[in-house]
């Protein structure tokens, strides 16, 4: 995490949710900086009405386009964990994704499944979205964002299994280069009883009603 993002952490702000839209201005001033020279280099006039504010407007909304930098997922997880007898799969499908890939700093969007099998604890059902976004707003590829969630939940919660889909569309396919408007990328990572085919099958069923 680096710190130089934002002014001083709050000792109490375990998860970094604090932090967010608490940016150091110093950043937010040499971010502007660059995106003026940008806009002239792509042969716009910064200096022009509707361009004004654009500098700081960009600033702003690449320090919140990767604000997972900011949180500690594993510290979001263990926040809400409770002691529960239930060991059936507990699925939360159709988590929207917001991300960015690290190759061009393009979006990509789309949607994510996530289940895990309890092995005595489950976790509150908002931070399984919650974590998702901790990882996808960074600079990704598709794949490492779906290793990533299954990773953080199977080292905090120890479940039993972790399932994780995820399927986008990728702008930089679509806006530009190869300008395939409607392919869909599909990831996927297991561990534990999902690697078991009965089990994984249970999964993708509960989740391919709404597959898009
Ligand atoms: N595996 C993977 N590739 C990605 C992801 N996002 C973007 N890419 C790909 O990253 C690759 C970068 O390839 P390069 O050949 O270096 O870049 P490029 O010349 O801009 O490639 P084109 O997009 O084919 O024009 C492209 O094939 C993108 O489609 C992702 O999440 N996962
Ligand atoms: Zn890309």
């Amino acid at each position: 995490m680096d710190n130089n993002r934002h002014i001083p952490d709050r000792d109490d702000d375990i998860d970094g949710y604090e932090k967010i839209d608490r940016y150091n201005p110093d950043l937010i001033e040499s971010l502007k900086g660059h995106y003026h020279e940008v806009l002239k280099l792509i042969g716009e006039h910064p200096g022009r009405e509707g361009l004004l504010k654009t500098p700081e407007r960009m600033a702003k909304a690449m320090l919140y386009l990767t604000h997972g930098y900011d949180l500690n997922a594993e510290e979001i997880l263990k926040s809400a964990m409770f002691k529960e007898d239930y060991s059936q799969m507990v699925v939360v499908k159709d988590i929207e994704v917001y991300s960015m890939c690290e190759h061009h700093m393009l979006p990509f969007l789309g949607k994510a499944h996530v289940a895990y099998i309890p092995n005595g604890y489950v976790v509150g059902l908002s931070k399984i979205p919650r974590i998702v976004d901790v990882f996808a707003r960074r600079l990704q590829v598709q794949e490492r964002l779906t290793n990533e969630i299954r990773d953080c939940i199977q080292q905090t919660l120890n479940p039993i299994g972790v399932g994780v889909v995820i399927e986008c569309r990728h702008m930089c396919m679509s806006m530009r280069g190869v300008q395939k408007q409607n392919s869909v990328t599909t990831t996927s990572a297991f561990t534990g009883a999902f690697l078991q085919d009965k089990t994984r099958t249970e999964f993708l069923n509960l989740i391919s009603s709404r597959l898009s």
